[in-house]
């Protein structure tokens, strides 16, 4: 018995497009056991909604081609499942939420309905009256106060975050063993969002369910991720537990991804550290390592050969040639690691 859920094995996926065949992924490795909860994070353009449709095979086809690699879930690889197989997985055993709640949702259909249509779907086995008593545990689960009267009410007679806490509610309705969030708070305000993950993490508890996170704020998921992926240019630079990612830190891109996170605690003069210049174009990724044309710590190499995956250990992977044993050792810039010294004080504060 293996208590891995899914695992993604060299994943590479491609878009035909009038300019080109655009690279959007390149080689994309990773897994999650049950229970476990990924961040996957990066800028925009990345890679990481083509990675996480893909999982649930939503990648249109054409434009897109799946080029190779292999999607375990539960054992079977899901690229090669039929369509009626995957339309099997997708809402039973991986559910999706979205950004804009209001998308998700059927404006003239009733918040209980929209849930005990999941059971109708999913459970055929269980009764009307069942299926709304269940619809009312769920609305109770994520928050939502008076669920009995909520279940009689329409989408607009709720907020942006109650509206989001129901896409909750209907995607854990058929009790899935991964949940994919892309953006899931972006649209919300800092407070809702914290509260919206606060609660996936401890529905997370209650039901064991995986979760990926799709952000491109290393900031959002801190509290809750327990691994995370960082990716650039369709590749992921930097894997490991959040514990290495957040608290040494090893691609200059993760530095970049860090600096640029809002510190609340961090005097005004403290500049942020950003990255500069653009993604490159994922048409004619350029030679080497995608990422040299950015790196203030670049080497030779990096224009000439991509760099592996080096292991720092066993928990911590990065792909960057600084990693080498003969590179120069390019110590976290000060100011991250002022916020990583300041961030470890306060947790120690905290025990
Ligand atoms: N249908 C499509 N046709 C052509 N190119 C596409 C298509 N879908 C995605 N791409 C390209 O794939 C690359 C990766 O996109 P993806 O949406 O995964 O990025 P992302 O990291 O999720 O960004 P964002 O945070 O903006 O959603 C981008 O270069 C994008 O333009």
């Amino acid at each position: 018995m293996t208590d891995k859920l899914l695992e993604v094995k060299d994943l590479h996926i491609s878009f035909k497009t009038y300019a080109g065949k655009v690279h959007a992924v390149r080689g994309v490795n990773f897994e999650l056991k049950k229970g476990e909860t990924l961040a996957i994070v990066g800028e925009s353009g990345s890679g990481k909604s083509v990675t996480s449709n893909a999982i649930m095979r939503l990648v249109p086809q054409p434009p897109g081609i799946y080029d190779q690699g292999e999607i375990i879930f539960d054992g079977k690889n899901i690229l090669e499942l039929s369509e009626d197989e995957v339309a099997q997985i997708r809402g039973n055993d991986i559910a999706m939420i979205f950004q804009d709640p209001m998308t998700a949702l059927n404006p003239t259909i009733k918040i209980g309905h929209q849930i005990t249509e999941v059971f109708n779907i999913h459970r055929k086995d269980i009764s009307k009256a069942e299926a709304k008593k269940r619809a009312i545990e769920l609305l109770t689960l994520v928050g939502i106060p008076y669920p009995e009267e909520r279940f009689e009410q329409y989408p607009h007679e709720f907020s942006g975050g109650m509206r989001q806490r129901v896409v909750i509610a209907i995607a854990l309705a058929a009790e899935p063993k991964l949940l994919i969030a892309d953006e899931p708070t972006t649209a919300l305000d800092v407070t809702i969002q914290a509260q919206i993950l606060e609660l996936m993490k401890e529905i997370q508890q209650t039901t064991d369910t995986a979760i990926i996170f799709i952000t491109h704020d290393l900031g959002v998921v801190a509290n809750v991720a327990d691994k995370v992926a960082v990716m650039y240019a369709g590749q992921i630079v930097e894997y490991g537990s959040a514990n290495e990612i957040y608290y040494n830190p090893k691609h200059p891109y993760t530095w970049g991804l860090l600096g640029s996170m809002p510190d609340l605690d961090s005097n005004n003069e403290e500049v942020l550290y950003t990255i500069p210049g653009a993604p490159p174009n994922l048409i004619d990724p350029p030679k080497g390592d995608a990422f040299a044309p950015r790196n203030r710590f670049a080497l030779a190499i990096d224009y000439e050969q991509e760099p592996p995956l080096f292991k720092v250990n066993d928990e911590h992977y990065v792909k960057s040639w600084l990693m080498h044993e003969d590179a120069p050792h390019i110590p976290v810039p000060e100011i991250i690691q002022n916020r990583i010294d300041r961030y470890t004080s306060q947790t120690k504060g905290d025990a």
